[in-house]
Parts: C-alpha cells; sequence; structure tokens
C-alpha cells in the first residue's frame, strides 16, 4: 500500500521533494500505440511551472522533462512510463526557521505528527512543486483520452472574491493567463497587487470541464465517478472544496429545477453535471474546485515551535501570492487521469 500512487488501471506513482535533486513519475497501465513524446508534457509543464508572473513564486524552474522508459519512436510501448524533472533553484537555505517552527496553514506541523521526521526545506514532499510530476501523468493520461474524442479544459472563474460571472473563460483557456480576458483579469490584477502589498494571499475558483465523456464510465456504488473525481482533486494541496454540476446550488432548489428532462434528442439540461447515480451520463462533466489563499504568508502570524512554545513567525523563502494561474493545468491533469483510468476500468466490464 503506498500513498504515491494514483489509480487502479492506468496508474500513476509520483516521487520526489521540493528542494531535494528532482521529482518524477512512473504511469503504469497506458495502452500501446498513443502518440507521446517530451513536447505534448512539456506543454503543460509550462503551464504550471513556476514564474509565470504576477502573484506566482519567483522561484526559477525550467520544469524540463525527459522520458526514460515506455516511449518509442514517439509511441507508447505498453510498458512503464518512467519521467524525471530535476530541481534547479531550490535555495535552501532561505527555509532554515522553518525547521523549528510549524506555518499556519501548511502542513508542516501535521506531517511531523504522523511521521515524527520532516524535511522542512520548502514543505519537502508536501509543496505544491509535488504537482509538476500529476500535470506530467495527466499529460500523458490527456494523450490517451484524445484517441477517444475526450477533450478536458480548466481554466479560472472567480479570484479573490472577483467572479468571472457572465464572461465566457472557457474560451480563453489556451491563452496565457493574464491574456485571457480583458474585462475580468485587469481586475484580478488589481487585487492580487492589493493583497500583495499588503503581505497576504489569496484564493479562488477553477472549472474543469470534460466535454466526449462517454455514457457508462463510474460505478454505481463506492467508486461513483464523482467520488473519483472530488478524491482526484481534494487531492490536490489548497483544495478545498469540489462541486460537481449545481453542486452546492443544488441544496437551494426544487426537485423541478434541479431535474434535467430527458427528451427524445437527449437531456434539456445538465444540472447534473454529467453524471448520474455516479456514472456519466454521455453530456458535458462539470467540475468546479475551490483554491483557498496560499498558507506561506509575509504577514506575522502567531505559530508554535516544536517545543510547542508560541512564536511570531515571518515567513521567507519564496511563495506564490495565489496557486491560481497555476493550480489551474494541476486540476485538469488530476480530471485527466481519472477519466483514464475509469475509462480503462469501463473496457474491462463493458456490456457486448
Ligand atoms: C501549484 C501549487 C502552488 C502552491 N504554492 C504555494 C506556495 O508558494 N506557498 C505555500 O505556502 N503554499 C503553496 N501551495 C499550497 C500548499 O502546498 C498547501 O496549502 C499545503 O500543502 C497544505 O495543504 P492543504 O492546503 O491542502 O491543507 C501551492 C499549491 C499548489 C497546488
Ligand atoms: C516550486 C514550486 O512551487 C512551490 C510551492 C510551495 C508550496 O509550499 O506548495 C512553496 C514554494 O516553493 P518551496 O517548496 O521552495 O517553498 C513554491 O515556489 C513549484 O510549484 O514548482
Amino acid at each position: 500500500m503506498s500513498g504515491n500512487t494514483f489509480g487502479r488501471v492506468f496508474r500513476l506513482t509520483t516521487f520526489g521533494e521540493s528542494h531535494g535533486p528532482g521529482l518524477g513519475g512512473v504511469v503504469d497501465g497506458c495502452p500501446a500505440g498513443i502518440a507521446l513524446d517530451e513536447d505534448v508534457i512539456q506543454h503543460e509543464l509550462d503551464r504550471r511551472k513556476p514564474g509565470q508572473g504576477l502573484g506566482t513564486t519567483s522561484r526559477s524552474e525550467s520544469d524540463r522533462v525527459r522520458i526514460l522508459s515506455g516511449v518509442y519512436q514517439g509511441r507508447t510501448t505498453g510498458t512503464s512510463i518512467g519521467f524525471s524533472i530535476p530541481n534547479e533553484d531550490q535555495r535552501s537555505r532561505d527555509y532554515g526557521r522553518l525547521e523549528t517552527v510549524y506555518r499556519p496553514g501548511h502542513a508542516d506541523f501535521t506531517y511531523q505528527a504522523k511521521y515524527g521526521i520532516r524535511d522542512h526545506r520548502g514543505g519537502g514532499r508536501s509543496s505544491g512543486r509535488e504537482t509538476v510530476c500529476r500535470v506530467a501523468g495527466g499529460a500523458i493520461a490527456g494523450a490517451l483520452l484524445a484517441t477517444m474524442g475526450i477533450a478536458v479544459t480548466a481554466y479560472t472563474v472567480e479570484l479573490g472574491g472577483i467572479a468571472a460571472g457572465s464572461v465566457d473563460m472557457e474560451a480563453a483557456a489556451n491563452r496565457p493567463f493574464f491574456a485571457a480576458n480583458r474585462d475580468v483579469v485587469p481586475l484580478w490584477e488589481e487585487r492580487i497587487k492589493a493583497v500583495r502589498d499588503a503581505s497576504d494571499t489569496l484564493g479562488g475558483v477553477v472549472e474543469i470541464v470534460a466535454r466526449g465523456v462517454p455514457a457508462g464510465l463510474g460505478e454505481p456504488v463506492l467508486d461513483k465517478l464523482d467520488a473519483r473525481l472530488a478524491f482526484a482533486l481534494m487531492g490536490v494541496g489548497a483544495i478545498k472544496g469540489v462541486e460537481i454540476g449545481s453542486g452546492f446550488q443544488a441544496a437551494r432548489m426544487l426537485g423541478s429545477e434541479n431535474n434535467d428532462p430527458i427528451l427524445a434528442q437527449g437531456f434539456a439540461s445538465n444540472n447534473a453535471g454529467g453524471i448520474l447515480g455516479g456514472i456519466s451520463t454521455g453530456q458535458t462533466v462539470l467540475i468546479r474546485a475551490s483554491v483557498k489563499p496560499i498558507p506561506s504568508i509575509a504577514k506575522p502570524q502567531t505559530t508554535i515551535d516544536t517545543q510547542g512554545r508560541e512564536q511570531e513567525l515571518r515567513i521567507g523563502g519564496r511563495h506564490d501570492i495565489c496557486a491560481i494561474p497555476r493550480i489551474v493545468p494541476v486540476l485538469k491533469a488530476m480530471v485527466c487521469l481519472t477519466l483514464a483510468d475509469m475509462l480503462l476500468l469501463q473496457r474491462m466490464q463493458q456490456h457486448p
């Protein structure tokens, strides 16, 4: 048993820490013959890497991926796909204070409680840096999904309490974040600057849509598709809530409003978010995830040290002001990994 592996048929195992020599992963269960090269993975990694401009960590990582196995002449071979990404800009000395104090809102206290030993340098295994491996694995899953006509897109719909409202953020999902939309992005930029200048951080909401998902993925009980998607997304640091379809709003609707009428030509609406009874309906799968503010804030905070004594803490090092936009490709990757796994499971169970 290992908490380092995700998935049952299409499986991703990750390794590495934020301040070790590097990170990487192994994808098992990917079918042979899928077109794949380093550029396919790199394209996704470039959307996640540090140094994306305003509000993102100044840690300078090129996040160059190297495929080590499982790909020959641009196609997957059906065997384990190994990949690695080096760490280049740890500067661990800036993190000395964290050896003896616990950061409020981060994983320091709980990691120590669990293992009794902790790599305090940049959060070690608990750092968001580990998500570089999820994005690489998700790109491989995405390549498989593409062969089946399934496309996953993720984009920001709220940042620092400012909603995109009727602005179509999905249409701009492939543009660089700060060029995505002229109506709402300047408001977000202003908010990030104000919060940064106050030595604080903020969060937001990301929407993920999967188009082309066939009906029939998921199980009627424990392994419901919505349960597996929520598990996948809640497994990303800083994610505090996941909604499918009408989500929390469903609690305020009448049955007659929330039900999606079924017409001869198909569903008339999609409050279900493409999933009923844990099984995909064949409609677009609609998901939203809430992203909390970055815990490492520059403002002084009260915490305790490893001896239980109260301390005032000003956090140094290089941190994001907001996990958005870098978390967006991570959430896309987790949905790709889940759908690839559920698709391969479904192939084993399908009605002939
Ligand atoms: C892409 C990404 C970037 C992040 N950047 C930072 C950061 O710079 N500083 C920080 O303290 N937390 C950052 N976080 C959030 C922490 O990793 C996360 O809050 C922490 O692991 C505790 O987990 P929890 O928030 O799920 O409880 C980031 C998370 C992700 C996914
Ligand atoms: C380096 C990355 O982001 C890091 C995520 C992170 C955290 O605590 O989650 C803290 C910061 O780095 P460090 O681990 O050195 O403190 C961020 O820079 C990355 O995503 O590649």
